[in-house]
């Protein structure tokens, strides 16, 4: 099949290498002209495991292009995948004006009879929206069919993902538009959920809104453990045993963030209200989260008294490891609260101090190591659980900070790992340890 991905960021370039690999002939279609440029010498413009290696070897095989022209793809593509984004406004609701803007694209360019298929995570009714947009401005003799097809990769294994994902929702109104996106991702192996485009749009944001909803439980679990003396990732281990519970999505730390959690709760909040209904339990969901970002310098303070003048090292700076996404991530909040209070913040990450730097306040000071980051601190703070941050050296901790306090967001070593490094430890929802003991 011939295949236009619009919009390469994450989900679609992920998507358009993907769908090359299993043997389409795949163009993708972007307007940020710079970003094309990389892509056609074999560039990734993101972190992304496997992504790049991919992406050379469709490109050399001629599965796989890139252009910043819609037009030119529309005139004998098959099906056309919108991946742009679908950004949060300012009162939760999802801001569709890329989508619309690729609809009215698609609809005055069309030249073929295709069918259109929706990546974008969009509220429910949106589909059938973008469809009568483009209708209103199709030719007559010329027919198309919308498919919701959401996506559910995660960032920082997201080609793993896709090659094993546990489901492929097609969401469409006739059978012979579900059976061509079936056919179309057959080859991924990866059982097919067949529903209607209404349902398609909810499964998403429930899906996303129901992992929130886990992390925000366990994150309020943790709090409730660390005053009672109980171990969270103890808990989380004997509760997941259960297979009603799942072990997965109860990790407690410092909340999540990225680009999707934090605007597809606040935007199913929306979307619930705009259907009178209050979704009380999502919102709850929400402020635990909120509380749960700024955690790490309460427990800044409560342990060094004042932050002022203090010189504070940011390990990870990510939303999550493997990505150099900054999207709503925690090191956000903490490195604003830090500053805040008058500490100096030192600030590292293996792969997204570049971007970190585009988004955290000019006042952060970037460390190109763990070692320079933590020379001459009063105290470190672990945001994201990098291998290498798991893999740090206490002997470096213990040899560069001025005290060796670390506060430990992602909960990365055990207490019995960090008992005899000569280290003061805190982390979330467990005893802290100093030196050999454990305080419960
Ligand atoms: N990032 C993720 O892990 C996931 C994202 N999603 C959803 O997928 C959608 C895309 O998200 P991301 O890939 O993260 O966004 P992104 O911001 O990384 O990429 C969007 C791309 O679309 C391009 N674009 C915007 N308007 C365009 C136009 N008119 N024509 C062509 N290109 C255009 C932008 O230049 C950008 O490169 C969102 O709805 C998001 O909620 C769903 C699952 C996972
Ligand atoms: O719609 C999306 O964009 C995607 O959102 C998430 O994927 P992603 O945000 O890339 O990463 P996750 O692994 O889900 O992590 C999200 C956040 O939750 C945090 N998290 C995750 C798991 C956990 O147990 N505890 C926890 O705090 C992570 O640190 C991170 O900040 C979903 O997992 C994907 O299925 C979905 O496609």
């Amino acid at each position: 099949m011939n295949i236009t991905v619009v919009g390469a960021g994450y989900v679609g370039l992920v998507t358009g290498v993907s769908l090359a690999d299993i043997g389409h002939c795949v163009t993708c279609v972007d307007v940020n002209k710079d970003k094309i440029a990389k892509l056609k010498v074999g560039l990734s413009p993101i972190h992304e495991p496997g992504l790049e290696s991919l992406m050379q070897k469709n490109i050399d095989e001629n599965r796989l292009s890139f252009t910043s022209s819609l037009k030119e793809c529309l005139k004998d593509t098959d099906i056309v995948y919108i991946a742009v984004g679908t950004p949060q406004n300012k009162d939760g609701t999802a801001n569709l004006s890329f989508i619309e803007i690729v609809a009215e694209d698609i609809a005055l360019n069309i030249s073929k009879d295709i069918v259109i298929v929706t990546k974008s995570t969009v509220p429910v009714g949106t589909n059938e929206y973008i469809g009568g947009l483009i209708k209103a401005k199709t030719p007559k003799d010329i027919s198309f069919d919308i498919v919701s097809n959401p996506e559910f990769l995660r960032e920082g294994s997201a080609i793993s993902d896709t090659f094993n994902g546990d489901r492929i929702v097609i969401g469409a109104e006739n059978d012979k538009a579900a059976s061509i996106i079936e056919q179309v991702n057959k080859p991924f192996g990866v059982p097919i959920f067949k529903t209607d485009i209404r349902s398609a749009e909810m499964i998403k944001y429930a899906s996303n809104a129901f992992l929130a909803t886990k992390i925000s439980f366990i994150n309020e679990i943790s709090t409730i453990c660390e005053k009672l003396g109980a171990n969270v990732d103890d808990v989380a281990k004997g509760m997941g045993k259960d297979k009603r519970v799942g072990n997965q999505f109860l990790n407690a730390g410092i909340g999540y963030g990225g680009s999707c959690f934090p605007k597809d709760t606040n935007a199913l909040v929306q979307i619930a209200g705009g259907v009178e209904h209050d979704f009380n339990l999502l919102k709850a969901v929400i402020n635990v989260n909120n509380n749960q970002q700024a955690l790490l310098v309460d427990k800044a303070r409560q342990r060094l008294g004042s932050l002022e003048g203090k010189r504070i090292a940011l390990l990870g700076l990510a939303f999550k490891p493997n990505t150099d996404d900054m999207r709503e991530a925690a090191s956000i909040v903490i490195s604003t609260g830090l500053l805040q209070e008058g500490s100096e913040v030192i600030a590292y990450d293996p792969i997204a101090n570049e971007n970190a730097k585009h988004v955290l306040s000019n006042e952060v000071q970037f460390a190109n190591s763990i070692s320079e980051a933590l020379t001459e601190v009063n105290l470190a703070l672990i945001i994201t659980e990098w291998r290498e941050i798991i893999e740090m050296d206490f002997n470096n901790v213990r040899r560069l900070m001025i005290e060796p306090i670390i506060i430990d967001g992602r909960n990365c070593f055990s207490l019995d790992m960090v008992k005899d490094k000569g280290i003061e430890y805190h982390s979330v929802g467990r005893p802290a340890v100093i030196g050999e003991t454990v305080l419960i």
